[in-house]
């Protein structure tokens, strides 16, 4: 038997993974999500008072900078908390090593040039988001201990705890941190750290790599093999290293350029050998510190790692902590020590088995126009194909994607962009600024009908002209493109949220070359070029779409060589498919298959933004009444919904803010203070008395004829769900409720206007977030003269009518308010009370279901429903 360590009532801890200066990780499942996560685990008994200290700002300091920092190579942090004698923070887990574990393995420690060009690469595009903060973040110990690497090769900065803002003016930083020999001189104490700083610690950690020599090492005793590096990159990591900071290039992007260089010759000359010059001494001209200035004394030892016995002691303190009994610790560690000497982690496969096939459910004829597709599966093709400046993760965070930085002017109203250098599509041109500006401007064209920039893109100033065709361009008005890496954007009104509408599929690049050249019939010749994101296509017809990893992207390349889509003309078909192992991967898998579907060892599901929802028009009878609005709510039981109807392939919720987003609230009470998800009929029954007394209706004789409408459809567990919910309302309220079905065009015209639903009492409806943001859910559905609110919230003649109106205009602030938590804090607010109101009654929020093969690493559909484009260089196939 094994005993589980759940932390938070959440995280239960799988195995320890690393252990630093103050603070254990281990791998741990976030049983709410169902996803692997890292916890890291920093225990303050034992420590000294000074190491408290320390251990204090490290821990806020990563958990600041891990919340606020978005780049594909920074672990993301998603939560942190505290008991008396532990603090934690809940990350990313990356699945590998870090680069000193990976190099010991390797023959004399060392890594072959072109992987530490590659390594070099990717932590210059890191330093230089970090750089480009303001005020600039320097990490201050890149080290082969703090870049892990996964198995495909991608790279992770960890451990952000001792990285400190620069802060011009400072002479010196008030302590001494870094690791001794990685460490620049000027972090001794001697002046404060800057940039360059990072340079020096990023020129010691490359030729380490290359000579398999730590800085302090003076062991002569290992076999290395003698190191031949071109000349260029001896010069550039002599000036790297160089003991005065104003000696040492100026900044990491002119490291980066120089390393690019060097690469592309490396790259171009790996057939020719390289000539072996004898080996440097190990010392020179490499600063190796002898003293830390202020402490007077030599350097102390690197740390080093601890061994399993250590770190299980620790387990057992951890759990005595925690309170288990001694026969379960022994269990535990049992269990856990037998697991892990078990635990083999499958393989990557060799490259020619990495191969994916998804099968889909719709057919592949939607042209995958980024301006105008709809349909999800294209969606998400377009999402692997094509890039933006921003995307997004799986924690629902914005991420750059070709951006590499950006910064807000003129309180929200300008926005500018910094393009990662060198970009290119995937037939090899540069893709630059001006690329970005077409496409986006392009998606605006009213040519494109049926597109989402009109309302997605809404906010750029002149967008609403150029989608009612009264402008003929934007490029010059609200786009300006200044040179090739920068873009600005100019806002018609400063909302907090521009930078996630740019994460919506209108949004990524297309190829102008391609669009002029074949017009609107461009996306049949997609495989001729045009491709930005980390995919190219090389095949699109009906019966097969066939991607390859793009050459030219900027990310690392997934080790997938290639995907093919199939089509299929039903999910048990898909499934079959599955089943037959034709396919590696079906999603949306419809209730009516979920108890075949839910054995099978490959059945996962992910939490969407989809939520349905009854819709009560406030100004018709009898919904005109808060009172017998929350008391129809309150005789809903919707957990029984889920389970009776939808096999609990939905979440019950009394949320309108969908969980998963990130305006959701933990604290959320249903319609008049109800915590339970199966409604109150005793206080459903007083509410409507009461309501119907207000209201001068004598008895339930005398009570309106209430009808539902919905929309008519194939699926017969719609009109199901209609059917218990009228028996719900008959039984608790004694009220005879019509359903009334309509054909789903004639509905869907009707709800788009307020006249449209004149004679409506309540609908049933869907939303699918256009992106995560709680404006989506409240400003855009309750606003004043949101085109949502067809149903005339703030614009009736209840009794709180009044309170209605503050609401939108709180909504109105919060949507331009630039401080995220302050915006989170007012749409939440609001959020309880338009759930007091049941301006909504939410129904339940949907789940995708999906199946992936066991052998298949990595792949997770998101609360979008869509893979995220930051997640390919993870996912590959393992034997
Ligand atoms: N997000 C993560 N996913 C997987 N493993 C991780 C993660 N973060 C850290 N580790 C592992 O845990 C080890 C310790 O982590 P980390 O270096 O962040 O601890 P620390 O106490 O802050 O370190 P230091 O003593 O270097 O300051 C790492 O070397 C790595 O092996």
């Amino acid at each position: 038997m094994q005993t589980i360590v759940l932390l938070e009532n959440r995280y239960r801890l799988i195995d320890p993974v690393g252990k630093g200066g103050f603070a254990t990780v281990y791998k741990a499942e976030d049983l709410r999500n169902k996803t692997i996560v890292a916890v890291k685990e920093i225990t303050l008994r034992d420590l000294k008072p000074q190491e408290i200290i320390d251990a204090t700002d490290t821990y806020h300091r990563e958990i600041r900078f891990g919340e606020s920092l978005k780049h594909p190579a920074l672990p993301r942090v998603y939560a942190h908390f505290m008991d008396q004698d532990h603090w934690y923070i809940v990350a990313q887990f990356i699945d590998g090593q870090t680069l000193e574990e990976y190099r010991q393995q390797l023959p004399g420690g060392q890594l072959p040039l072109d992987e530490v060009l590659s390594i070099a690469l990717r932590v210059c595009d890191v330093l230089t988001y970090l750089h480009s903060r303001q005020p600039p973040i320097i990490f201050r110990d890149i080290k082969p201990d703090n870049i892990m690497r996964t198995r495909t090769g991608r790279i992770y900065l960890i451990d952000l705890g001792i990285a400190r803002q620069f802060r011009p003016g400072q002479r010196r930083d008030t302590q001494a941190l870094g690791s001794p020999g990685y460490a620049a001189p000027e972090q001794y104490g001697s002046d404060q750290t800057t940039e360059r700083s990072d340079i020096y610690s990023l020129g010691a950690t490359l030729r380490a790599l290359l000579t398999g020599q730590d800085p302090l090492d003076e062991d002569t005793t290992i076999t290395r093999k003698p190191v031949a590096l071109p000349e260029e990159l001896s010069e550039l990591l002599a000036e790297m290293l160089a003991r005065d900071p104003a000696q040492r290039p100026t900044s990491i992007i002119s490291v980066q350029r120089r390393l690019e260089r060097i690469n592309a010759r490396v790259t171009s000359s790996q057939a020719a050998p390289i000539p072996v010059p004898p080996p440097a001494p190990a010392s020179t001209p490499y600063y190796i510190p002898s003293t830390v200035a202020g402490a007077g004394k030599a350097p102390a030892t690197p740390k080093k790692r601890s061994g399993r016995l250590k770190v299980i002691a620790i387990a057992i303190v951890l759990l005595a902590v925690l309170g288990f009994g001694s026969d379960n610790l022994l269990n535990y560690i049992s269990g856990w020590t037998h697991q892990s000497s078990l635990a083999q982690e499958p393989s990557i496969a060799p490259a020619s088995q990495q191969m994916l096939n998804i099968a889909v459910t719709s057919n592949l004829d939607e042209p995958l126009d980024p301006a105008t597709v709809q349909r999800k599966q294209s969606m998400q093709i377009v999402g692997m194909t094509s890039a933006g400046l921003l995307s997004l993760n799986d924690n629902m965070e914005v991420v750059s994607q070709l951006a590499d930085s950006w910064e807000a002017g003129d309180q929200g109203y300008t926005w500018t962009f910094h393009l990662r250098h060198n970009l290119k599509f995937s037939d090899g041109t540069p893709l630059t600024s001006a690329d970005v500006a077409y496409s986006l401007d392009r998606a605006l064209d009213p040519a494109q009908k049926y597109g989402t920039a009109s309302y997605n893109l809404q906010y750029i100033k002149g967008a609403d002209q150029r989608s009612a065709g009264k402008i003929k361009s934007l490029i010059g008005q609200g786009i300006l493109v200044p040179d090739a890496d920068t873009i600005i954007f100019k806002l018609s009104k400063n909302v907090g949220y521009f930078l996630q509408t740019l994460t919506t599929t209108c949004a990524v690049v297309v190829e102008k070359a391609l669009v002029d050249k074949y017009g609107p019939k461009f996306t049949n010749h997609l495989s001729e070029g045009g491709s930005s994101g980390p995919f190219e296509l090389v095949q699109n017809t009906a019966q097969k779409i066939v991607l390859k990893p793009n050459p030219h992207y900027y990310d690392h390349k997934p080790a997938l060589t290639t995907i093919v889509f199939t089509p299929y003309e039903s999910t048990q078909n898909a499934y079959s498919a599955y089943q037959a192992n034709l396919s590696d991967f079906v999603d949306n898998i419809p209730s009516s298959l979920i108890d075949k579907v839910n054995q099978d060892q490959g059945f996962h599901r992910s939490l969407q933004l989809t939520t349905t929802y009854i819709a009560m028009n406030y100004l018709n009878k009898p919904f005109d009444n808060i009172k017998i609005r929350q008391a129809f709510a309150l005789a809903v039981n919707k957990t029984l919904i889920s389970k009776e109807i939808r096999k609990n392939t939905v979440l019950p919720t009394n949320h309108i803010i969908p969980e998963g987003d990130p305006g959701a609230s933990a604290t959320l009470a249903g319609p008049a203070g109800v915590q339970t998800l199966f409604g109150d009929p005793t206080l459903a029954k007083k509410l409507l008395a009461e309501g119907m007394r207000e209201e001068g209706i004598a008895s339930l004789q005398t009570f309106p004829q209430v009808t539902l409408t919905y929309p008519s459809t194939a699926d017969p567990l719609r009109h199901n769900e209609m059917v218990i919910m009228q028996k719900m309302w008959k039984n608790n309220l004694g009220i005879s409720v019509q359903l009334q079905e309509m054909p789903g065009s004639d509905f869907y015209q009707a709800i788009s206007s307020q006249q449209g639903v004149k004679n409506m009492q309540m609908w049933r409806l869907s939303w699918a977030a256009d992106y995560p943001d709680a404006s989506d859910w409240m400003t855009v559905q309750f606003g004043q003269n949101a085109s949502q609110n067809v149903f005339a919230y703030g614009q009736n003649h209840n009794s709180n009518m009044a309170r209605q109106r503050e609401i939108q205009h709180i909504l109105a602030q919060a949507d331009v308010t630039q401080n995220l938590p302050q915006r989170t804090i007012m749409y939440r607010s609001v959020e309880q009370e338009l759930v007091n109101d049941v301006a909504w009654l939410p129904l339940y929020q949907y789940f995708d279901n999906y199946v992936v093969k066991p052998n298949i690493h990595g792949l997770t559909i998101n609360a979008m429903g869509m893979v995220a484009p930051d997640d390919w260089p993870d996912i590959y196939v393992t034997q």
